[in-house]
């Protein structure tokens, strides 16, 4: 299959009809998860979860968006790529722009994000790094912000004390990203399932779980405010086997 499959074009169809508001994204919180609901393995091991066929929806599913978000756990964890690499051959897709919310500004220059960037000459989407400037003058911050926009980056700083998402999905709003997809890992999750539930900024949920236990000592991922916030939320639109894995995608109400 060389084309968006026909379930992933439906589901984002709103995305492509209307508007995004006028203060965010539209917004897909997606990830995958074994049996149990763990997304890494122990002391954050990053681990295949995904069969071969949902991994490659995954990369359809970003390819539908503007711009991916990772927090820099994640980052610094997996050394992600975020591109489309698992399209199969002839797929055409555009590759969507990797966003690290990092405050830190911890994020390796040498990461595959900027390498990738750098080592193709600025082809395709330059990463973008969003981070809160310093409570106070920090002069080492200041250091590390100039060595990744040397390497590549571009670093969006918000004040420091913003209420954070959602000053980072305005933000983004702001700089042109009509559609972000969140992947992971599990702080932001929590954090977007929090959000998700006050404040409604989390248009698709989709949740692949993989035939597998990983056990106790696994990362999983908080759904703050307790599960039965989560009906009030979202209503499940789809649910398919993709390969091995189920896949169910939820919409808000
Ligand atoms: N199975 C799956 O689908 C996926 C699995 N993973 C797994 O997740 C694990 C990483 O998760 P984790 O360590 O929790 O890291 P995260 O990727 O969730 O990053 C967390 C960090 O993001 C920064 N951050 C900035 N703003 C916020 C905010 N508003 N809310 C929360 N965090 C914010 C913080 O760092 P700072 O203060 O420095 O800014 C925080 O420590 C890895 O093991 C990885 O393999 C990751 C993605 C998908
Ligand atoms: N969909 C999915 N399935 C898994 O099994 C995973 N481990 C992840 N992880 C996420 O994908 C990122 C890696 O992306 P690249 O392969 O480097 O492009 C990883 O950092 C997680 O965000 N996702």
């Amino acid at each position: 299959m060389t084309t968006v499959p026909e379930y992933l074009s439906s589901l984002l169809a709103p995305y492509r009809a209307t508007e995004p508001p006028p203060t965010r994204p539209f917004v897909t919180l997606t990830f995958a998860q074994s049996l149990d609901g763990k997304i890494a393995g122990a002391e954050g091991k990053q681990l295949a979860i995904s069969g071969h066929e949902s991994l490659v929806m995954t990369h359809w599913l970003r390819s539908l968006h503007d711009a991916i978000l990772v927090g820099s756990g994640t980052a610094l964890n997996d050394d992600p790529q975020l591109n489309l690499r698992h399209l199969p051959p002839g797929a055409v897709g555009k590759p969507p722009r990797p966003i690290v919310l990092d405050s830190r500004l911890r994020l390796s220059p040498t990461c595959k994000l900027l390498t990738n960037y750098t080592n193709e000459s600025g082809r395709g989407p330059q990463p973008w790094v969003v981070a809160y400037a310093p409570a106070s003058p920090d002069a080492e911050w200041d250091i590390r912000r100039e060595v990744l926009v040397r390497s590549g980056a571009r670093v969006l700083v918000l004040p420091a004390g913003e209420s954070p998402l959602t000053a980072v999905l305005t933000l983004l709003r702001a700089e042109g990203v009509r559609s972000l997809m969140v992947e992971g890992g599990a702080q932001i999750i929590s954090a977007f399932f929090a959000a998700a539930s006050e404040t409604k900024c989390v248009d698709t949920l989709l949740i692949t779980t993989a035939p597998l236990i990983v056990g106790a000592a696994g990362v999983g991922y908080d759904v703050p405010g307790a599960s039965a916030d989560l009906p009030r939320t979202f209503r499940v639109v789809e649910t398919r086997l993709v390969g091995r894995d189920s896949v169910v995608a939820f919409q808000t109400t």
